[in-house]
């Protein structure tokens, strides 16, 4: 059915044509050993077992759900064995609500120096002290059982952008082999296993490797690939293609998106969780998330701004602080500013992603989504 059907104003054909596409929105429930979860969701990023700059106890009062962890980085540094003994990551960072970890694929080919790509796996050098290291998927499942995560990812290449057809095509393919080996070296119950399509930026690699995966039937996809720099049309030309071969049933998750109309646009096509780290990388460089673009609270426009920095917010730095005083701690480089920042851009995701919830169960997401994106400068 057309959404737009019923507006006061009648769009012109061609407008309506364009305008009225069918709406693959959907408003879920995603249970967990640590709880059931609503989505659409957004995923704070705590890559060393922090959200860094914030406590859990804070992350709890602004609706946080799930947080990320990272395989990669926890695995060089303490170790996945030390966390197993600490009693898991829940324990660890004291965290009861979901966690998911990342299986360490995006973070081998993007952080450090890749020595080489394997059937076996991915040989790399360490980026804490140079050392050669080596992760397989038998190696990142183990490690993501001693973390004891409520959901893992499969062990995947994320094909970087631009790649050759037939790179795409032999990566994807060992990705879902990788896949398979995954699956069989993952022994740990109550704990969900993702798997990751790829396809780069192929529309028939990304189909076989949504079918592919989808008859190895894991309880949820990842999709992956993905926001590695492709012009945003053609990321969306890809969840076009990919989403609607997933079972509806069960979870999508679009890795490391990303901005608010990214996520307004994945919705859309039936996205159900994110994670990004840019509302935490963005804030500790004093630039604030708001529903009109980014806010530069460090900017000397703001030094006798006695306002919030978004005045309908009900974030602890927008109900208790102003622009002048966070701009005074930037710039005094005090750590409280860095944590008030933060604390806004999370709950500035976190609330948008309950107010798209409420406008799928309001069944007015279209029109959400259009007064979102006018209002909104990317
Ligand atoms: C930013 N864009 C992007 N991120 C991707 C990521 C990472 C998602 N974020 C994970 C967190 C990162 C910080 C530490 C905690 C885990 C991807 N990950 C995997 N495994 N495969 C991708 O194709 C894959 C593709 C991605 N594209
Ligand atoms: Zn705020």
């Amino acid at each position: 059915t057309c959404a737009f059907a019923g507006q006061k104003k009648v769009l012109a054909a061609y407008e309506e044509a364009v305008k009225c596409g069918y709406s693959g929105a959907r408003a879920g429930r995603l249970h967990t050993p640590h709880g059931v979860f609503d989505t659409p969701m957004f995923m704070p990023v705590g890559t060393q077992a922090t959200v860094k700059a914030v406590s859990p106890r804070e992350l709890k009062e602004m609706g946080a759900q799930i947080i990320l962890s990272n395989t990669y980085h926890l695995y060089l540094r303490p170790g996945t064995e030390l966390v197993a003994e600490a009693g898991g990551l829940h324990r660890f960072m004291d965290w009861d609500g979901g966690i998911l970890t990342d299986s360490g694929g995006f973070q081998v080919f993007s952080l450090g120096p890749l020595r080489k790509i394997t059937e076996e796996g991915a040989a790399f050098r360490s980026h804490i002290d140079g050392s050669t290291q080596f992760l397989s998927p038998e190696i990142a499942i183990k490690a993501q059982m001693n973390l004891g995560a409520d959901i893992i990812m499969a062990f995947d290449e994320c094909i970087p952008y631009p790649a050759e057809y037939q790179y795409a095509k032999l990566s994807t393919e060992r990705t879902t082999r990788w896949a398979e080996r995954s699956q069989k070296a993952h022994t740990r119950s109550g704990q969900a296993l993702f798997a990751i399509v790829q396809g780069g930026m192929y529309q028939d690699l990304r189909r076989v490797s949504a079918n592919d995966l989808v008859s190895l039937d894991f309880p949820g996809y990842g999709i992956g690939g993905l926001s590695v720099g492709e012009p945003k049309p053609v990321m969306y030309e890809m969840l076009e293609q990919t989403v609607p071969l997933l079972p509806e049933n069960k979870p999508r998750y679009l890795m490391g998106v990303g901005t608010p109309d990214c996520l307004v646009e994945a919705v859309r096509y039936g996205i159900d969780m994110f994670d990004c780290v840019f509302p935490t990388r963005v804030a500790r460089n004093g630039t604030a998330m708001t529903k009109s673009g980014r806010l530069v609270v460090k900017n000397a426009a703001y030094a006798k701004d006695f306002l919030p920095i978004d005045e309908n917010c009900g974030c602890y730095a927008c109900q208790n602080f102003s622009r002048a005083y966070i701009r005074h701690l930037l710039k005094a480089d005090e750590i409280f500013g860095l944590r008030l920042t933060t604390i806004h851009n999370l709950y500035f995701l976190l609330d948008f992603t309950k107010k798209m919830r409420q406008a799928i169960l309001e069944d007015r997401f279209l029109s959400f989504r259009e007064e979102f994106l006018a209002q909104y400068c990317k």
